[in-house]
């Protein structure tokens, strides 16, 4: 599948689902049951496999709120304008927030999307995503759980798109450069 497309694996689904479940275990050693389910607002559509691994590998209950937000489009660095395309369903007004991301790159959306859940008066808002490419960043947000900090390369794959294409891989793999400059 995609033959040619991907330079190389940088992480395979094993290690995946091997960081998944850790990361599952971090939040739901944070968030022990206490009456009033954990909100995960996934960010759409790159979060979308992590969001239901993420949510199944939890012990505790929780629901799916999800919001689509775009800032890259086509593009292979984040345009820093950031688009509400699909918000919230429900009110997070005094309830436990995590935010479910992919990647954060620029720190750009993540940064926009903090500020904008946190004038909704959640009780608390914290932050879980699989990857992290930390000499990408160009505004510092606080992330309680990190999955993997990768190299400042575009990567695609489980969840992760270039131009609406590959989402579907298992694993999160680099992409020859050729795909993107030709
Ligand atoms: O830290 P940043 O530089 O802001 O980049 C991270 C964001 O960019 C991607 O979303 P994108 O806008 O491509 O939408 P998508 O999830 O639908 O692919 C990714 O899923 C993150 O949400
Ligand atoms: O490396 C990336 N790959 C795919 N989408 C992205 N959005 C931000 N960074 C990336
Ligand atoms: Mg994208």
């Amino acid at each position: 599948m995609y033959d040619g497309d991907i330079a190389s694996v940088l992480i395979t689904e094993q290690q995946i689902g091997e960081k998944v479940a850790e990361l599952a275990k971090q939040v739901a050693d944070d968030y022990p049951e206490n009456g009033t389910d954990l909100v995960l607002v996934g960010v759409l559509k790159g979060a979308v496999m992590f969001m239901t691994d993420f949510a199944r590998a939890l012990p505790v209950p929780v629901q799916l709120e999800f919001m689509a937000v775009s800032s890259y489009g086509s593009a292979t660095s984040s345009s820093g304008v950031v688009r509400i395309l699909k918000d919230l369903d429900r009110d997070i007004a005094g309830r436990d927030v995590v935010i479910v991301e992919d990647i954060i790159d620029s720190g750009l959306t993540l940064s926009w999307l903090l500020k904008n859940l946190a004038s909704r008066n959640p009780k608390s808002l914290e932050v879980v995503t699989l990857l992290r490419k930390p000499d990408a960043v160009k505004v510092d947000v606080p992330v309680k759980y990190v999955g993997f900090e990768i190299p400042n390369e575009f990567v695609v794959g489980y969840g992760l798109d270039f131009a609406e294409r590959y989402r579907d891989l298992p694993y999160i793999g680099t992409l020859d450069p050729k795909v993107y400059t030709s």
